[in-house]
This record gives C-alpha cells, sequence and structure tokens, in this order.
C-alpha cells in the first residue's frame, strides 16, 4: 500500500515565532498563532520577567505555593519550579493545601494536589479548616445558608494560608490569581467603591497590616507584555 502522504501545512497555518511547526492556537492577547512549544516559552518568560521586574523573590528564600488542585495554581507549581532550575532563583518551594472540608468538591482535588507533590518532587503541607477553626465549610454553610458562604470562605482560606505557612517557618505565599481574577477584584472593589482596595488589586505583591506574610500573585500582569 503506498505511504499516505502527510499534507503541506499552509503558511498561514504555522507558529509566527518559530515558522516551522503548525500553530495550535491563537493568543487572545495579541492573537499571534503559535505552537505548542513556542506558547511555553514565551508565556514562562513572561512569568520570569515579572518575577524579575517585581524583585519578587530572593536567593535562598522559602515559598509556599498555594496549591488548591485547580489548573492555575497547578500550571504555577509547575512554572516555578521550571524556572527555579533555569534561571538558578535558589528557592525551596513548597505546596500549601487548605482543606476547606467541603465533600466532593476539595477532597478530590487533594487527590491532584498530591499528584503534583510527587510529579514536582516539592513537600506538600496540608492544612485544614477543622484543625484551625474546629468547623468545616460544610458544616458553616449547614448553619449560615450558601449565599454568604463564599465570603467565609475566602477570608477563612486566606487566613488559613497565613497560618499554614507560618506553621511551616515560610513568610512568602505565592497564589495562581490570574489577569481575569485581577479585572473580577477590580470591578468589584469598584461597584463596591472600595478605593483604598482598588489600588492593592492590581498590585502583584501585597501584604496586610499586622501580617508577616507577602502574598504575590506571579500570573497576575502576564498580559502586559507585549509580542515577542
Ligand atoms: N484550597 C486552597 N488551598 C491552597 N491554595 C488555594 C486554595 N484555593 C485557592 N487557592 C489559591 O488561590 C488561587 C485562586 O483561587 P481561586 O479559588 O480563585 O481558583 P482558580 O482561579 O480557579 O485557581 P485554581 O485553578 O488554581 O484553583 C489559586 O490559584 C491558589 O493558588
Amino acid at each position: 500500500m503506498p505511504e499516505p502522504t502527510k499534507k503541506p501545512v499552509k503558511v498561514s497555518q504555522l507558529c509566527e515565532l518559530c515558522h516551522s511547526r503548525k500553530a495550535v492556537m491563537k493568543r487572545p492577547k495579541n492573537l499571534q498563532k503559535l505552537c505548542k512549544q513556542c506558547f511555553f516559552h514565551v508565556f514562562e518568560t513572561e512569568i520570569h520577567l515579572t518575577i524579575k521586574k517585581e524583585q519578587l523573590f530572593h536567593k535562598g528564600e522559602r515559598v509556599a505555593i498555594g496549591a488548591s488542585g485547580g489548573k492555575d495554581s497547578t500550571v504555577l507549581a509547575s512554572i516555578l519550579k521550571t524556572l527555579n532550575e533555569r534561571y538558578n532563583y535558589g528557592l525551596e518551594l513548597v505546596l500549601l493545601s487548605i482543606d476547606e472540608g467541603i465533600v466532593g468538591y476539595r477532597d478530590d482535588s487533594l487527590a491532584t494536589v498530591k499528584r503534583n507533590q510527587k510529579q514536582y518532587e516539592m513537600p506538600l503541607e496540608i492544612v485544614s479548616y477543622r484543625d484551625l477553626y474546629n468547623w468545616t465549610m460544610d458544616e458553616i454553610v449547614a448553619c449560615s445558608g450558601i449565599k454568604s458562604s463564599c465570603t467565609y470562605c475566602g477570608v477563612l482560606r486566606r487566613q488559613a494560608l497565613d497560618r499554614g505557612a507560618l506553621k511551616l517557618g515560610i513568610y512568602h505565599v505565592v497564589t495562581g490569581h490570574n489577569a481575569d481574577d485581577m479585572a473580577e477584584t477590580v470591578l468589584m472593589n469598584l461597584l463596591r467603591g472600595d478605593t483604598a482596595r482598588l489600588e492593592n488589586s492590581v498590585n502583584v505583591t501585597t501584604k496586610s497590616s499586622g501580617s508577616p506574610i507577602k502574598r504575590s500573585k506571579p500570573f497576575n500582569v502576564a498580559e502586559e507584555f507585549g509580542k515577542y
């Protein structure tokens, strides 16, 4: 049987960076068509530039990655491991997960975090609402109703991340909040007329008054860098 002939890739379908591989995506921010390898390279470089520009880390620093098991924090763990090795940041990275006690939701995603722990060879610390507050999120919802559950959960989780980090003797927590999350926070603070929080919501690094913990969101401004 004759070998099936490979269809030549049209020039318009080629990656606009390497001009050799087939483009598999069009970046929404600049409509650039990229292949998988070039997208990884460009995205990792953007995060590295953010880290350098904002001077997020110092050599030898111990950093806790807020690991929810979702896509953003999983990508964050993977990228920080890659960049730490590639650019010799000298960071000690630890995965920190908060188990809010939401049956059928967090227990599933914790399984993903445990897989990440093995894959990225990072220590993992799991801190639960039950241990910290003696309440699970399911119990809080059963008492106070579902309406305000996100408010309670957000506040408790922020505090739990701080307490989990302190337990490990770590003073820097990074999270996978991205540009969409930032836009959401800006809109929320605008509608509330909360000018004090408005300024903070676009910063890559924040610190609550009275807390020794620094918080950073390396994906917050990834969209600011232009074409490569
Ligand atoms: N249970 C948790 N334990 C540790 N960190 C968390 C937890 N939930 C959220 N975070 C941190 O806060 C970030 C933003 O959380 P959010 O709930 O908005 O989820 P998201 O934007 O879907 O992110 P992800 O895809 O990582 O879950 C996450 O990327 C993660 O770094």
